[in-house]
């Protein structure tokens, strides 16, 4: 049996070695190369977070603490809670695909500690995840427009990077505000990888249990288990439109005929009023031309068919001086979905060996986490009675439903 720490000195060493081509890149490597992933012991954490002190937040499989090592380094340590099964399954898939991942605008993995704590070592970022500032603090005025385009592009780069550049092709499956740190500098960082999939170069999706949080989930992922890059474009999209109007989707309640913000962003785009979704505390700072832009890109990101949502390069390109005429979006939510929906899923594009055992636990998996996990229209159709019908809730998945954090489990 592989133990713990062999998992992990399998995992890195390949990974400390792994050849990136762009310059962008080669820059990143030799910080890299002076912080490589390392085994710490587990006092040496202790010392660092004195004690396991200063905790930083609560994830889904775990405390997240604060901490400095004796060289002065700052750092973030994720504990793998004792009670979460699914933890340990996402502990170890975060740590594997972070080893291999260097890029600016994703979190850095310092290394681990297996025994007898399982604890993850990150770079510790220093503002924090975005939700904190944007949805739960009187500083979001601190986050002007420069800073927030900064991290619609950022993380666009981010996405793009794991979509298509980094050695392996990753759907992180989770983007959200929390799961978007912010450095010294308000560039954004992507975190927590503990839900996300490896997906074959050569399919389009894949059909898996499904896992997410409420309010940033795709329709046909949330519905289906059909997962494709097109889902973390989706969330990238709910998450733009967020850093605009500084409203989080799932808790929307501005406007009683909009189920949502999607729903809010497109009304007032097809009357021509995008810039109405705009915080007002960007009033002074924001760009208008980049503010509408951004809205019609965040709103292409969240149209119900993933096929028309535009791929993370074409967003990039978007979001840069030469990105020309957009496209116009259609409208956000389940339009269109239930003609699809009216069949069984068919699993004939998995690539992940599901049997019909497992198809059946995807489908119920869907189903309990659609009805908790998209907010507004989402939800409307998520719950709805179509849903329970195609869809009854099973024992199978009842355990999922308490769980806090709106996280499932990924299959092995
Ligand atoms: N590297 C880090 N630097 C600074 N703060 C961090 C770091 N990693 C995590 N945090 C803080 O700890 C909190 C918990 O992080 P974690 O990724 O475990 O869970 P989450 O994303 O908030 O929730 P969930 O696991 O349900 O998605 C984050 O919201 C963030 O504020």
């Amino acid at each position: 049996m592989v133990t713990f720490k062999n998992f992990f000195l399998e995992l890195i060493k390949p990974c400390n070695s792994c050849h990136t081509s762009t310059p962008e890149d080669q820059d990143q490597k030799e910080v890299d190369v002076s912080q490589e992933q390392k085994i710490f012991t587990f006092q040496t954490l202790i010392s660092a977070t004195n004690n396991l002190e200063n905790k930083l937040g609560q994830g889904g499989f775990g405390p997240v603490f604060k901490g400095k090592l004796q060289d002065g380094r700052e750092i973030a340590v994720k504990k793998l809670s004792e009670t979460s099964k699914q933890g340990k399954r996402e502990f170890t898939n975060e740590a594997k695909l972070l080893a291999c991942i260097q890029h600016r605008n994703v979190v850095s993995l310092l290394g681990y500690c297996a025994f007898p704590e399982k604890l993850l070592v990150y770079e510790y970022v220093v503002n924090e995840s975005l939700d904190k500032l944007l949805f739960k603090s009187a500083k979001r005025d601190v986050l002007d427009w420069k800073r927030r385009y900064s991290i619609i592009v950022g993380v666009a780069q981010g996405l793009l990077y794991l979509h298509e550049d980094s050695r392996d092709r990753i759907i992180h499956r989770d983007i959200k505000a929390s799961n978007i740190l912010l450095d010294g500098r308000w560039r954004p960082k992507i975190a927590d990888f503990g839900m996300a999939r490896l997906y074959p170069e050569d399919k389009t999706h894949v059909n898996t249990r499904v896992a997410g949080t409420n309010g940033y989930m795709a329709p046909e992922y949330a519905l289906h288990g059909n997962l494709s890059v097109k889902a973390d474009v989706y969330s990238y999209g709910v998450v733009v439109l967020e850093l605009i109007s500084g409203h989080k989707n799932s808790t929307f309640n501005l406007d009683p005929e909009c189920d949502n913000l999607l729903d809010w962003a497109y009304k007032l785009y097809a009357k021509g009023k995008s810039l109405e979704i705009m915080d007002s505390t960007l009033a002074t700072s924001a760009d208008p031309n980049q503010v509408a832009t951004c809205v019609q890109i965040g709103l292409l990101c969240t149209q119900s068919d993933p096929k028309l949502r535009p791929t993370m390069r074409q967003v990039v390109v978007m979001l840069s001086k030469n990105g020309g005429p957009l496209d116009e979006p259609t409208k956000p939510g389940y339009q269109g979905f239930k003609t699809r929906r009216t069949g069984r899923r068919s699993n004939s594009s998995s690539s992940t060996g599901n049997s019909s055992g497992t198809s059946s636990r995807t489908s119920r998996s869907t189903t309990m986490s659609a009805t908790r996990a998209v907010g507004g229209t989402a939800s409307m159709w998520a719950s709805s009675s179509y849903l329970r019908r195609h869809h009854p809730p099973s024992s199978s998945c009842a355990s999922s439903v308490s769980d806090p954090y709106g996280k499932r489990p990924i299959e092995g």
